[in-house]
């Protein structure tokens, strides 16, 4: 690099440099020189090494939910991001959606073999619809049905970004560790990549969902459930049925059964955090693939531990579903993709305890050490409400408190459901009772 001279052509080099906590931002350094033949051979060079590197994507889908969070996604993705896939000389294919569910069923059709990646602007939920298109297709192909729980299912080749422009962005956040559409741009520039646990949800031997961050019954389930006739409040949602769902204090009763994760290292109580690289998760890797190389391990009756209760939460995740509300997350320790799921019991307790409970989200303080609250690294679980389906619709609380989740059939009449509903990724299953494992780890993400 030397000073500038009229005569001398410009180039600029563009590059990722790295900023605040987990930010990056895309930096440039300007070379003059004043022989055409050197600097062209300079840009050669440098094209080549960039050509080598086959990580990097060349052509992406994107989809765009105009609807997601404070509906700024086309906004976002214009503004901050399509500059910077065509500065990288990345070709898109942009999709806005219309409609819920347009990008699941897009992507369950669409010859996927063009594309070196998808890209989802949007929230958790646009995310889940995106995998959900990919996982549904690739079993498709494959010939595997997705209804039968013991299936083995084949992971999907193709890597899923997130440009974060939802309410809660806990996949992007606990995967980048910031929720700052420059920096998932970047990462997905770059070929970063990171692969997570995906956990199917069935019910009754029929598929229903799979999840990838949260899959939350009581607070969690009762919480998203309320905000949906919300949605006009963007985020703000949630703090207002977060509000509304702590005062109504619901519990519910039920049974879980839970197979523990032994095999894998690590626990939902650890004080490391799963990083880049992590050991734990690789460790884990390795362990699944040998154990899906060699027979399938067979789970005797004596391994299932149970749990009955009353609960205000259930809670499932993945991973450690840090975000802006919870920096750490609902279980800190959790692994992106070591084949386990941490389940957190919330027994009924006080509101003023579950207060302590939910506080302590926000702070450094350990969530799990109190009395009333219990949490198991899984491999597997099954919850049975006490109350069947039909019971659901003709046992309620009648009147028992002024802000619970009134039936939806008698907004009026001031009965309560006896049953909650999950909580997946931000969507709602409304079936209480639900057989969940961990069933891959896919979808490595570019924005890792
Ligand atoms: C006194 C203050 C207590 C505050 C407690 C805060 C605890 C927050 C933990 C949040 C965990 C969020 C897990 C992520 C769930 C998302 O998948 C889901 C959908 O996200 P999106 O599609 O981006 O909207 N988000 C939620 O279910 C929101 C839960 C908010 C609960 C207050
Ligand atoms: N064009 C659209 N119109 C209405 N809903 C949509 C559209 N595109 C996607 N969705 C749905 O919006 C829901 C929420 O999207 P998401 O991007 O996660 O936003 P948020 O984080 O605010 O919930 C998802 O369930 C998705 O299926
Ligand atoms: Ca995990």
């Amino acid at each position: 690099k030397r000073l500038s001279r009229q005569e001398d052509v410009p180039r600029i080099l563009y590059y990722v440099q790295r900023s605040k906590e987990h930010h990056w931002c895309c930096a440039e350094v300007t070379f003059y020189c004043s022989d055409q033949l050197l600097c062209n051979q300079w840009v050669q060079a440098l094209q080549r090494r960039l050509d080598l590197q086959g990580v990097r994507p060349k052509n992406l889908l994107v989809f765009i939910n105009p609807f997601g969070g404070k509906q700024l996604g086309k906004h976002i993705y214009d503004k901050k991001v399509a500059p910077l896939f065509q500065l990288a000389s990345i070709t898109t294919e942009v999709i806005v959606t219309e409609h819920a569910n347009h990008a699941r069923d897009h992507l369950a059709e669409v010859d996927l073999r063009i594309y070196d990646g998808i890209v989802c602007v949007g929230g958790d939920g646009m995310f889940s619809e995106v995998i959900h298109g990919l996982i549904c297709q690739t079993q498709k192909i494959a010939g595997i049905d997705q209804n039968d729980p013991n299936s083995k299912l084949v992971a999907c080749s193709l890597r899923i970004g997130i440009i974060p422009a939802g309410s809660t962005d806990c996949i992007c956040y606990a995967t980048v560790g910031v929720n700052d559409p420059v920096t998932s741009a970047l990462h997905i520039i770059v070929g970063d990549s990171q692969p997570m646990d995906v956990s199917s949800v069935h019910h009754n031997n029929t598929f229903l969902k799979y999840s990838v961050s949260l899959l939350g019954y009581g607070f969690y389930g009762d919480v998203l459930k309320d905000s949906e006739n919300n949605r006009w409040m963007g985020p703000s949602r949630y703090d207002f049925s977060g509000f509304k769902t702590f005062l109504s204090h619901q519990c519910y009763e039920g049974t879980v059964l839970y197979l523990p994760a032994t095999e894998t290292l690590g626990n939902p109580r650890d004080e490391s955090r799963c990083t880049a690289g992590c050991y734990v998760c690789q460790y884990s890797g390795k362990l699944l693939d040998l154990s899906n190389n060699k027979q399938e391990l067979k789970h005797v009756e004596e391994d299932w531990k149970v749990v009955k209760g009353k609960f205000l939460a259930i809670n499932a995740a993945n991973m450690s579903c840090a975000c802006s509300k919870s920096p750490m997350g609902l279980s800190p320790a959790a692994h992106l993709a070591d084949g386990t799921i941490d389940l957190i019991l919330v027994r009924k307790c006080s509101r003023f305890n579950f207060l302590r409970h939910l506080i302590r989200h926000t702070n450094k303080d350990d969530q799990f050490d109190l009395a009333f609250v219990e949490v198991y690294r899984v491999k597997q679980f099954i919850f049975t409400p006490k109350y069947s389906e039909e019971d659901n619709i003709d046992i309620r609380d009648i009147g028992k408190n002024l802000f619970g989740q009134f039936c939806s059939d008698h907004p009026a009449c001031g009965c309560s459901q006896v049953n909650s509903n999950w909580n997946c990724d931000g969507e709602i299953i409304e079936h209480a009772a639900v057989e969940v494992r961990y069933v891959l780890f896919c979808c490595l993400e570019l924005s890792g």
